[in-house]
């Protein structure tokens, strides 16, 4: 039985990612198919906790699906750690005649979620990082932009590389996790990707790899190190002293964050919109949005936040396989 809802907020928090734009738009859409009315919270929690919100209709989403960021602002608050910060969001909430909030971030932003459900703010969570890290989902929105945005960079940098019979080594985003460092590794055909959740047996897998591709006609290489894993710098520096080949590093940074979403992206973004405002009229609280085998449901937030993701195994196998 849906459960009667007036008026919700939507925010965006923690790193920015692309098609959190397609994902206010679904929200605000679906709501406003239902008469619902909505409020954009600017820039995180800390628009809870400092009253920067905005007035939201159908007509004001126009246009954003295909816009990078987010229109809303994002933010990493600090405040909102604290029993004082948390308390005023919840009576921000409360003052607005807010029913339900749809936050979208990371894990950092499902704890806020949380924090505010037990506070009597029903809140539900959409997966919106480029990090693909969210253990209870398959799938967060940005991944697959910020591969895109990735792949073409270093498409860019092997034709210099091949041009100079260099290798280069590049840093790929991802936090702790290594899911942007495999998939792009593997589609940019990398000799070797240096990951958070696996060792790897310098000599063998990078330095031997590298030396057997130089006799049997590899002239230049791209190896991918995953921010999580380590330096770049010292990993490109162990490949010139261990083989003499001139290296050059690239970090490529916050430019993995931006421009305009995949189609994947606008997609995914679209039905968890949807899937969240759902939730929020079937009085569901404390959950979180996910992709399960790319069928949209969603979980309980504490036990959404237990589970882990480790890399795809397949993929990792294949990635091995190939990069000879
Ligand atoms: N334990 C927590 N309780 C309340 N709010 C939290 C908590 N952890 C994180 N947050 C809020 O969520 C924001 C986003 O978290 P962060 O880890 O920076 O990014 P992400 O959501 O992308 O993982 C934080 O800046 C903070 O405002
Ligand atoms: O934008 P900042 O504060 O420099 O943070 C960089 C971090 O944000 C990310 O781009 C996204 O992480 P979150 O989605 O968890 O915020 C990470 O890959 C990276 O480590
Ligand atoms: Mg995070």
């Amino acid at each position: 039985m849906d459960k009667q809802i007036r008026r919700i907020g939507v925010l965006t928090s923690g790193g920015d990612a692309p098609g959190m734009n397609a994902l206010i738009r679904s929200v605000v859409r679906s709501a406003s198919a239902h008469d619902i009315s909505v409020l954009g919270i600017r820039r995180g929690y800390s628009g809870l906790i400092n009253g920067d919100i905005i007035e939201m209709g159908a007509r004001s989403v126009d246009g954003i699906i295909r816009k990078g960021g987010t229109m809303l602002y994002t933010a990493r608050c600090k405040e909102m750690l604290t029993e004082e910060g948390l308390q005023k969001a919840a009576d921000t909430c409360r003052y607005l005649g807010i029913d339900g909030l749809i936050c979208c971030g990371g894990d950092g932003t499902f704890r806020g979620a949380q924090a505010l459900s037990r506070k009597g703010v029903p809140c539900i969570g959409v997966p919106g990082t480029i990090d693909n890290d969210i253990g209870c989902s398959d799938y967060t929105i940005g991944f697959d932009t910020a591969c895109n945005t990735a792949i073409e960079c270093i498409d860019k940098l092997r034709d210099t590389m091949q041009s100079h019979e260099r290798c280069s080594v590049v840093e790929v985003m991802g936090r702790r996790a290594g899911h942007l460092a495999l998939q792009v590794g593997c589609a940019v055909g990398a000799t070797a990707i240096c990951l958070p959740e696996r060792q790897l047996d310098f000599d063998t897998e990078i330095v031997e790899r590298m030396r057997i591709g130089r006799i049997k006609g590899r002239n230049h290489h791209i190896i991918i190190v995953a921010e999580g894993y380590g330096s770049a710098q010292d990993v490109a520096d162990q490949i010139h002293e261990a083989t003499g080949i001139d290296t050059r590093v690239t970090i490529l940074g916050h430019i993995q964050r931006g421009g305009s979403p995949s189609a994947m992206d606008r997609v995914m973004a679209t039905r968890m919109g949807y899937a969240a405002v759902r939730a929020l009229m079937e009085g569901k609280t404390n959950r979180v949005v996910v992709s399960d085998n790319n069928i949209v449901t969603d979980i309980d937030i504490e036990e959404g936040l237990a589970q882990s993701k480790d890399l795809n195994q397949c993929l990792f196998e294949a990635q091995q396989t190939v990069a000879i």
